[in-house]
């Protein structure tokens, strides 16, 4: 079977021209996720805005990949996760995360979440602490070596995680049994951790380790 990390790179520069090309465009949509949830303008200047955002969105499509983005080869040969609602370049609906890896394999991101993320009046929607935390726990296990798919995430909220306010999200291996690799996570605010996360991920059947 094919791995799932096909050994092919990429040409840096090109890498760069691209996120040059379409981090703006991602920051802009972004922005307007935000804009469209909070605007109070009138009927008409709406109608005007949603004219121009169907024109917007017909120029972007005149060509494009079939299907989604899939597994984009990096520089290092490794998945470019470019359209990851956690850390894409190319997704408008990351928050993003910007990873940090350190030596001894923790993996951690510092990030805020604004109005597109809530869930009870001004708190984090408990989904999207899971997904950042499937994300990075994720990454944990990639970053020691192993690759697995999410088997088992198992999530304690402790307290509300609050939008608009500086949050951090960790993550690390505990052990490796086989095929299952067993990692730890959290997010945090200023005053401490709100969400726990324990998560399995299992390298499937027929798929070879990623080192
Ligand atoms: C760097 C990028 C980070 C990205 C992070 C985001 C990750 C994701 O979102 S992944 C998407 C969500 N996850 C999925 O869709 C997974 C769907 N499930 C599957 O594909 C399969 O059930 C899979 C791969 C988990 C296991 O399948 P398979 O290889 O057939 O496992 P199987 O041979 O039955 O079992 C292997 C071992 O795992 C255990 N196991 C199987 N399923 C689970 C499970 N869901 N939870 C816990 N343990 C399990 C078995 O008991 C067995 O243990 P042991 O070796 O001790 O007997």
């Amino acid at each position: 079977m094919t791995g799932y990390l096909d050994d092919i790179r990429v040409d840096p520069s090109e890498i760069a021209a691209q996120e040059a090309l379409y981090g703006p465009l991602t920051q802009s949509i972004r922005s307007l996720i935000d804009a469209a949830i909070r605007t109070e303008v009138d009927s008409e200047d709406i109608a005007g805005a949603t004219a121009a955002l169907t024109q917007v969105a017909s120029l972007l499509r005149a060509r494009q990949i079939d299907g989604s983005y899939g597994a984009q080869p990096s520089v290092t040969g490794v998945q470019r996760s470019w359209a990851s609602p956690v850390i894409g370049v190319r997704n408008p609906i990351a928050p993003p995360l910007i990873l940090e890896h350190e030596p001894d394999g923790r993996v951690w991101a510092r990030f805020r979440l604004g109005a597109g993320y809530e869930g009870p009046p001004s708190l984090v929607h408990g989904g999207v602490s899971a997904l950042i935390l499937d994300h990075v726990l994720g990454e944990a296990v990639h970053a020691s070596g192993h690759w697995g798919m999410t088997g088992t995430l198992t999530l304690r909220y402790r307290r509300p995680t609050p939008l608009n306010r500086p949050l951090r999200a960790d993550a690390r291996i505990d052990r490796v049994e086989g095929r299952k690799v067993y990692a730890d996570g959290s997010i945090s605010d200023e005053r401490g951790i709100t969400v726990e996360a324990s998560g399995i991920f299992i390298l499937p059947t027929g798929y070879a380790a990623a080192r």
